[in-house]
């Protein structure tokens, strides 16, 4: 089997501080008023992380819901993923936030915590500030440019992507994945980007369709036109219906299959196949599925030393696999 038909995933496992968030993106199913969803504790934390060291789970996606920065319980909101990221860390997991638009002071505390880090920039257009991001103040284009900026000034290994069938067009979709790559150009930080196919929940009032997962090797073979090599394109196996579609997709360019875990907390309508099933789709292929960790060797050296310890110890479990 040659060595290049290599489709990599991360064993992940997703922790939500809180589904409370300031923003109403009509597409998501995630989001609960705020004031209305406890906070996960750090004791049920700790439970938890106990459970998953038997499981194989190295990496922690923290996905949160976002409180607003003028929020007198902002700082009480930032120093719990903190604090979550910490214990996953020192329980020798590798930790990745997903947490919204952060402060600068905000990016580089948790930049001392978490492998890498992520933000999808969804779409540059400004047209969606009147549909679906009106009442989301977040999805500015320019905040979430700026936090990539940031990223990348702070040497922050960052996934990034794009959410597919939200209203922009074609021509859109196309400069979203050019400003990545020139961003890429200046500060060399983006590992990954997500081509990440809206999928129909049933707690959202966006009406439109599930985008059509055929359209998306096509959109594949261009995104690897405009990114730099060295940026792996990552799809999610559960919103790809179709084995056929997700061969297609491999064989246009993507290499990633992001994290799999028991429950994907953004689309919860949607579980993960098992990797079992995954291997039986890709193998007949010729696709080799392996595990990697959610920093890229060519960033180690960006780790702080408490992080660059706990990836080692990762990388030598990965040997003995
Ligand atoms: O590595 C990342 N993976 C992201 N993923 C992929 C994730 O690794 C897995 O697909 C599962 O969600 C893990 O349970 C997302 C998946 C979604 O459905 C929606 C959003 C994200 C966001 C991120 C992200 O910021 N970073
Ligand atoms: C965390 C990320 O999840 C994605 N996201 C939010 N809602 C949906 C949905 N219904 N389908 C697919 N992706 C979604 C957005 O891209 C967000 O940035
Ligand atoms: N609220 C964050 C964002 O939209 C991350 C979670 S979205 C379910 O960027
Ligand atoms: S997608 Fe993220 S920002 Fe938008 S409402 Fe959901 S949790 Fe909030």
């Amino acid at each position: 089997m040659s060595l290049s038909r290599i489709v990599t995933y991360s064993a992940a496992y997703t922790l939500v501080p809180t589904y409370e968030c300031f923003n109403r993106c009509t597409y998501c199913n995630f989001r609960a008023d705020p004031g209305r969803s406890a906070w996960l504790t750090l004791a049920e934390v700790e439970r938890k992380l106990e459970y998953l060291l038997s499981q194989g789970i190295c990496e922690i996606l923290v996905l949160s819901g976002e409180v607003h920065p003028d929020s007198s319980r902002r700082d009480a909101w930032f120093q719990r993923i903190y604090d979550i990221c910490q214990l996953a860390l020192s329980g020798g997991f590798l930790p990745h936030t997903n947490a919204g638009p952060l402060r600068f002071q905000e990016m580089q505390q948790l930049k001392q915590v978490n492998a890498s880090m992520g933000l999808m920039l969804e779409q540059l257009t400004p047209n969606l500030l009147e549909t679906v991001h009106l009442h989301a103040p977040s999805k500015v284009p320019e905040l979430r440019l700026q936090q990539l900026e940031w990223a990348g000034k702070l040497k922050i290994p960052f996934t990034t992507g794009l959410l597919l069938g939200i209203g922009e067009r074609k021509d859109d979709r196309i400069e979203t994945l050019e400003a990545i790559a020139q961003i890429h150009r200046q500060w060399g930080h983006i590992q990954e980007v997500i081509l990440q196919p809206y999928s129909p929940g049933d707690r959202q009032s966006f009406t439109a369709s599930a985008f059509n997962s055929h359209h998306l090797p096509d959109l594949i073979a261009k995104a690897r036109d405009i990114l730099p090599q060295t940026i792996t394109i990552q799809i999610p196996p559960n919103l790809i219906p179709d084995a056929s579609v997700l061969l297609d997709c491999l064989e246009a360019g993507a290499r990633d299959l992001g994290g799999i875990g028991p429950k994907d907390e953004v689309n919860p309508d949607y579980p993960h196949p098992h990797l079992q099933r995954l291997r039986e789709i890709l193998e007949p292929a010729g696709w080799q599925l392996m595990l990697r960790l959610p920093v890229y060797p060519q960033y180690y050296d960006w780790l702080s030393p408490q992080l660059r310890e706990a990836v080692a110890a990762w990388e030598c479990k990965l040997l003995h696999f």
